[in-house]
């Protein structure tokens, strides 16, 4: 198969979908990759590089999406990477259709195949395509919440470690999914005091015991989760109900009572998020003040630590970017459910029903459409 690598173009993005080392796995299986000029440089994976496992460079990214069979990318197409997209296209990639229904739109008129990558389940469970990301921004939104409690950037000057003598700040995480774990490990860590909620108590059973009493589990309710937000310095959105467009667990009316200066990390923001609140930012302009609550919701945190994140990425998209190509994406859907189930829109039609129900679409089971 000829399978194409364009340069990421949305806002600070520098993680790229193969690296050499994937782009070797390919070719070794026979298999014929594109790369854009430059397309990994920023994290220090030059042409040369990618040239040296067999990758053929090419100069723009019209060239890679007119000849290759699959794009292999890391975030949703921006409009005009859609417009480039044809029919029977493989598009392989972060996609967040829920809360995205300009981007839904172009992918069906475009006819492609588009299978996301926050969709294929695991044979264990979970989401084995999203967990690498996930263990990045949950380790990250500490980080960035850390920074912004800081006077310069609009936090309420509170070193969430505190020292001896002076308490340290209240950490709230909603979600105690992988997010909301490495969130927890991450806050354990800097010495902060932490709450964590979820609707799951077999996952606060799992984390009652690896963390005893360094943390505290609630069951996530309106009733947990206001006064939790109230005694919160820090709050982190991480909940997710895959496919659909994130539930607002924290109302307008609940952050204009929060402590000023706090901050609200909304991780979830990518589904749409989980204060209602919330709206996408950039690395370039990450927060935003509602009332005096700081808001931070970068929708691709793990562009900020590229290098870390595009490795991690690989490792787990490497194995159906190699069942895609050496089958073909629909014997290799139908020899893998949990591929299969990565597939959201495919020529013409919504085939994720999260996604067909939440939008307005009738959805067409990936099964009707399997040859
Ligand atoms: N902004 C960014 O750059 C990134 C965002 N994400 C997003 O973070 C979100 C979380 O991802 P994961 O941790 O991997 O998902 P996960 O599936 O591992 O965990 C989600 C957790 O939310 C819980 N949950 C669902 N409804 C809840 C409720 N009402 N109250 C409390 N908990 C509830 C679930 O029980 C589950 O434990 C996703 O939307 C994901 O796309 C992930 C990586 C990067
Ligand atoms: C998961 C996701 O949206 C990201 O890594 O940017
Ligand atoms: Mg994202």
């Amino acid at each position: 198969m000829l399978v194409g690598v364009p340069k990421e173009i949305k806002n600070q993005e520098s993680r790229v979908g193969l690296t050499p080392a994937s782009v070797k796995e390919l070719v070794l299986r026979g298999h014929q990759v594109l790369v854009q000029r430059n397309a990994g440089v920023a994290i220090g994976l030059a042409d040369s590089m990618y040239e040296g496992s067999g990758a053929t460079i090419v100069d723009t990214a019209q060239e890679i999406f007119k000849r290759a069979e699959m794009i292999v990318k890391v975030k949703e197409p921006q409009p005009e990477e859609c417009a480039m997209l044809r029919e029977n296209q493989i598009l392989y990639t972060y996609l967040h259709l829920a809360p995205d229904p300009e981007q839904t739109r172009a992918l069906v008129q475009s006819g492609a195949v588009c299978v996301a990558y926050e969709t294929i389940t695991g044979a264990n469970g979970g989401l084995p395509l999203l967990a690498p990301m996930s263990e990045v921004a949950g380790r990250m939104a500490i980080q960035a919440g850390a920074a912004h409690l800081e006077k310069s950037k609009g936090g309420m000057g509170l070193l969430l470690g505190g020292v001896p003598g002076v308490a340290p700040g209240h950490v709230v995480i909603i979600g105690a999914g992988v997010v909301g774990t490495n969130a927890l490990q991450m806050a354990v860590g800097m010495g902060a005091r932490v709450t964590i909620l979820d609707k799951n108590v077999d996952r606060l059973r799992q984390l009652d015991l690896i963390f005893g009493n360094r943390v505290q589990t609630m069951f996530s309710n309106a009733h947990t989760i206001e006064e939790a937000v109230l005694d919160a310095d820090l709050v982190i959105g991480g909940v997710l109900v895959p496919g659909a467009a994130a539930p607002k667990l924290v109302s307008h009316d609940l952050i204009s009572r929060m402590k000023a200066g706090a901050v609200v990390v909304d991780v979830a923001i990518d589904q749409g998020g989980c204060f209602e609140t919330s709206r996408a930012t950039t690395h370039e302009q990450p927060t935003f003040l509602v009332g005096q609550v700081v808001h931070y919701c970068v929708a691709n945190m793990p562009g900020a630590v590229a290098r870390t994140s595009t490795f991690a990425l690989n490792n787990a998209t490497i194995g159906h970017a190699l069942a895609l190509a050496d089958k073909g994406w629909s014997k290799a859907m139908k020899a893998n459910p949990h591929l299969k189930n990565g597939l959201n829109v495919c020529q013409g039609k919504v085939t994720y029903e999260a996604v067909a129900h939440g939008l307005g679409y009738p959805y067409v089971p990936a099964d009707n459409l399997l040859a």
